[in-house]
């Protein structure tokens, strides 16, 4: 375990599947974090980055963003060396920020993404310790599909099994005791809509006392595959990116959700219904058959765009594409008031 130099900025990792909630914890940290000064580096495997623009607003200059692919393919850690250059240097003789988020895709191999943070040439970070962040109403589904998250799940500082609201207490206490035996050495706490204290994931504590942070060794240890990426989850994955700048029909929108195919695990992202409501955009997700719209007013100054990423396994890429084409509304002037009514019976407010 490397010795803390106090000069230095942990550098944490924010991993768990598609649609589990780092997004919103993320988000959560940085409205609660109080003093602390966090910088963000989010990975987002579609190629509009939806997450991006969910934490962007937060955080000005602190955020950079790399999309379009997943971090722990990049060859060499050099791009996330630029990065974590960007935001560790130092400002006035001190350093800007205390602590650094990456934000993996959903289908990220942590391993690989702590990997390059131990490998970092820049001597002002130093490794945080990994979070991961686990759907307690898709734990199940999601381990039987991909048993490497078992493997994710022993490599972690911190599981959050988040969601705990979508779960009565019982499955709870289950969902939250196998992971306690698949997380060897971390921390296991629950939370809704990832509102955890965010001293779990930077200390103000020397960084000593973590629990059991990995090491470089542990890595290699760790590493089962002999094929760089062989078992990661994004080798099955394929992502869609969909934009439009024609508004969406709300009713042919719902009816394409309401029959998506299993294999089309998530979507995110944002839309514009037009002169259904003109006044708001509506963000979008789809987490496995979890669907939600939080209607949110246009920012100023924002395109009126409808902007999607459709991630998922045996997905017809051309054709879903197609299908939302399919959904684009070019009749702007003929008002249906019920039109909204399938979009809002899946209507929330955000809880962060
Ligand atoms: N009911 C409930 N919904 C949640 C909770 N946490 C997150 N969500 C919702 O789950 C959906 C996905 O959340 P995100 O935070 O975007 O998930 P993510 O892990 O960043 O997603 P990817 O980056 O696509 O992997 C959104 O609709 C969130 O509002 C929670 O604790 N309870």
């Amino acid at each position: 375990m490397s010795k803390v130099n106090p000069q230095q900025i942990p550098v944490v990792v924010l991993a768990g599947f598609l649609g589990s909630g780092k997004t919103t914890l993320l988000n959560h940290l940085l409205h609660r974090s109080g003093g602390t000064r966090i910088g963000a580096i989010v990975n987002d495997f579609g190629a509009i980055e939806i997450d991006a623009m969910a934490v962007a607003g937060q955080l000005g200059d602190s955020t950079v963003s790399l999309g379009n692919g997943c971090l722990c393919c990049a060859v060499d850690a050099s791009e996330l060396d630029l990065y974590l250059d960007k935001l560790t240097r130092p400002v006035n003789d001190r350093h800007a920020i205390d602590v650094i988020v990456i934000e993996a895709s959903g289908i990220a191999e942590p391993q690989e993404l702590v990997r390059m943070v131990l490998a970092s040439e820049n001597p002002r970070i130093v490794y945080g310790g990994l979070v991961e962040v686990v759907d307690a109403a898709e734990f199940d589904a999601t381990r039987e599909k991909h048993p490497e998250v078992e493997r994710h799940l022993g490599i972690a500082d911190l599981v959050v099994v988040n969601k705990a609201d979508r779960v009565e207490e019982a499955e709870r206490e289950r969902v939250l005791s196998v992971a306690r035996a698949a997380a060897a050495r971390a921390a296991v706490v629950s939370a809704s809509y990832g509102r955890v204290d965010p001293e779990l994931l930077f200390d103000c504590r020397p960084t000593e006392e973590r629990i059991g942070q990995l090491s470089f060794d542990d890595m290699h240890r760790h590493d089962d595959s002999s094929q760089p990426h062989t078992g990661h989850l994004h080798s099955a994955y394929e992502s869609v990116a969909f934009t439009s700048d024609m508004p969406m029909d709300p009713r042919r929108l719902m009816d394409f959700l309401d029959r998506r195919s299993d294999g089309l695990y998530r979507i995110k992202g944002y839309v514009d219904f037009g002169t259904a409501d003109v006044r708001n955009r509506y963000a979008v997700h789809a987490v496995g058959r979890f669907l939600r719209f939080y209607p949110e007013p246009w920012p100023a100054q924002e395109p009126r765009l409808t902007q999607l990423v459709l991630i998922g396994t045996d997905i017809d890429t051309e054709g879903l594409r197609k299908q939302l084409d399919a959904c684009t509304s070019d009749a702007p002037h003929t008002v249906d008031e019920h039109s909204m009514w399938g979009v809002l019976r899946y209507v929330q407010d955000k809880e962060f």
